[in-house]
């Protein structure tokens, strides 16, 4: 297995509709110019040749960067697209089968709510990549998201854990120094920045926060 570690420290999962008519591919790039380290394509919305035709501008727009592109859910698509890995929930494909899909140079990000999900996925080992957990917080962008755990389940699955732990849902800056403060290795943030009015100064104040810079 010959996976670099991947940086989630601040990382964007786009949302087409949110993105609006700035878009997913310049949303993603203006995102990583200003210190986000990893983007997940997600829209649930898509068809297949959308999802392609959005992932291929999205990886055109962020050449250069080094930051990483994973597809959500269709990992059968991750290849075509030209994208580094996939993330796949607790109701997607299973690990093995999105791993056999991927071949071992992709990464893979699952997604678990409660600690008995991290003991069912304990033996995947190398096959994940890292764990998405959430939502934590009260959202909007993810209607059939399962109800805000809080931060004291985020805390259980990290002691738990034997991958790096990003946290989902409801994440803005000021929460990201809190789930800093627990271990965490990123925050996945979706509408604090999709459709903000200035992309690259929502995600400046992410990365700050990140940072534990004072702005
Ligand atoms: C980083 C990250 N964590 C969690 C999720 C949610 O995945 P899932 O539960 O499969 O829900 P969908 O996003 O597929 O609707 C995620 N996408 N990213
Ligand atoms: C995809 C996803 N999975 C759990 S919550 C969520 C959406 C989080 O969106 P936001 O960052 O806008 O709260
Ligand atoms: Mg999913």
């Amino acid at each position: 297995m010959a996976r670099a570690p991947i940086d989630l420290s601040v990382y964007l999962v786009t949302d087409t509709v949110l993105c609006g008519e700035f878009g997913a591919a310049a949303t993603a790039r203006a995102a990583a110019a200003a210190g986000a380290t990893a983007v997940q394509l997600r829209d649930p919305h898509a068809s297949d040749d959308e999802m392609v035709a959005l992932g291929r501008a999205v990886i055109a727009a962020l050449e250069g960067s080094g930051v990483p592109v994973l597809v959500n859910d269709r990992v059968h698509l991750v290849h075509a697209i030209g994208a580094q890995g996939a993330h796949i929930g607790q109701s997607d494909l299973g690990v093995d089968e999105a791993r056999a899909i991927l071949g071992e140079d992709s990464y893979l990000g699952l997604s678990v709510q409660t600690v008995d999900h991290v003991h069912a996925a304990r033996h995947h080992g190398e096959s994940i990549d890292y764990l998405g957990i959430g939502p934590i917080w009260s959202q909007g962008t993810k209607p059939d998201a399962a109800a805000p755990s809080g931060i004291d389940t985020l805390e259980r699955v990290l002691s738990v854990s034997p991958w790096p732990c990003v946290a989902i849902g409801g994440i803005d800056a000021r929460r990201t120094a809190t789930v800093r403060a627990t271990g965490a290795a990123g925050v996945a943030v979706v509408s604090a920045i999709c459709g903000q009015p200035d992309v690259a100064a929502a995600t400046g104040s992410i990365r700050a926060a990140w940072d534990g810079v004072r702005v």
